[in-house]
């Protein structure tokens, strides 16, 4: 199996003056082709961090990158910002909810999307440009008509289906949507879902989809990492997670879904909040908020470690004495 991406003990650190905020610690996954994995977690536990330093998005200036990813055989933390530009759209692309703000309101969107496309493919034909275009319009089920339309005459909705249609204008070998599809109604969502499913069955698309919505993960994806607080406590194949936690966390997050999608904060199924990010923690991070917590998990800190063949749990409860 080909493999697409890999991470190891991969860590983000902001740095604010003389305070350090751990957003994301010692992640480790891999990804093959074809894979789509869902990453979830509360709001502020690092997702997005995360999908920003993988594509060098945050400003180099307060932002710290260790350890290693591993893209395609490329190392995402040390190519150069030249390399960099090679590599984005062409073969690893996002989407943001907010992706759709960038489109100028100006111009009409096949201008925009052929401003891009040209960018990788300068020589490029009218005539090959105007296909590609039409061909991924059609893909995230958009008319032809939209070539022609300025941004302000479209919805949300399909706003952000050219943002994706655009996302894919080269082919990448990875995506990656981040709450790309939060911001639309269920109708609109699950249309885009099936979409996007349907879609990478044609092409060789391999995405990663982080979203608060574990519904979005049971719809669109076939393994699932849960987030929390800057760590990964629980990555496997996206049905059995689902159908049978391993993790504390997971089971909470389960438990409290869909409450989830409102106050943001608090989980109902767990008490407490996300602890503070600037201080590191000697045990589990998770243990103030773990009703099986026990001394061992406040004193050290889990490993990663696989319980059976694609799961892999970080809690003392697997593996290990307590
Ligand atoms: N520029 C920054 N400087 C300092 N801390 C930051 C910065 N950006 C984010 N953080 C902190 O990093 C943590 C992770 O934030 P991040 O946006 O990655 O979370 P998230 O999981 O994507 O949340 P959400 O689901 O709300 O989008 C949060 O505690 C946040 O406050
Ligand atoms: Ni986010």
């Amino acid at each position: 199996m080909e493999q697409i991406l890999e991470l190891r003990d991969f860590c983000v650190t902001y740095i604010n003056k003389d305070k350090r905020i751990y957003a994301v610690k010692n992640a480790g996954l891999k990804i093959n082709k074809g894979d789509s994995l869902g990453i979830v977690g509360e709001s502020g536990s690092g997702k997005s961090t995360l999908a920003m330093a993988l594509l060098r998005l945050l400003p180099e200036k307060n932002t710290e990158i260790t350890g290693s990813a591993n893209f395609i055989g490329k190392e995402l933390t040390k190519l150069k910002e030249s390399d960099l530009k090679d590599i984005r759209w062409k073969e690893l692309a996002v989407v943001f909810q907010k992706s759709m703000n960038s489109l100028s309101p100006v111009h009409r969107i096949g201008t925009q999307i052929e401003d891009i496309y040209k960018v990788h493919n300068p020589d490029a034909a009218k005539g090959e440009i105007f296909d590609r275009i039409t061909y991924l319009l059609k893909l995230v089920n958009l008319s032809e008509r939209v070539y022609t339309m300025y941004p302000h005459e479209l919805s949300g909705g399909m706003l952000q289906r050219v943002s994706i249609a655009l996302s894919l204008i080269h082919n990448p070998k990875l995506l990656i949507l981040d709450e790309a599809t939060t911001a639309l109604d269920v109708v609109t969502q699950g249309q885009i879902l099936d979409e996007i499913v349907k879609m990478e069955k044609n092409m060789d698309v391999t995405r990663i989809m982080i979203t608060h919505d574990i519904s979005v993960v049971s719809a669109s994806c076939n393994k699932i990492a849960v987030m929390y607080a800057g760590e990964f406590m629980e990555l496997g194949y996206a049905k059995d997670v689902l159908k049978c936690p391993k993790h504390p966390y997971t089971e909470g997050l389960l438990k409290s879904f869909p409450s989830l999608k409102g106050d943001k904060s608090k989980l109902a199924g767990i008490g407490g909040y996300l602890p503070d990010l600037s201080k590191e923690a000697t045990g589990c991070i998770f243990e103030p908020r773990c009703r099986q917590a026990k001394d061992k998990c406040k004193q050290e800190r889990p490993e990663f470690r696989e319980t059976e063949k694609g799961r892999i749990v970080r809690c003392h409860l697997y593996g290990g004495e307590m």
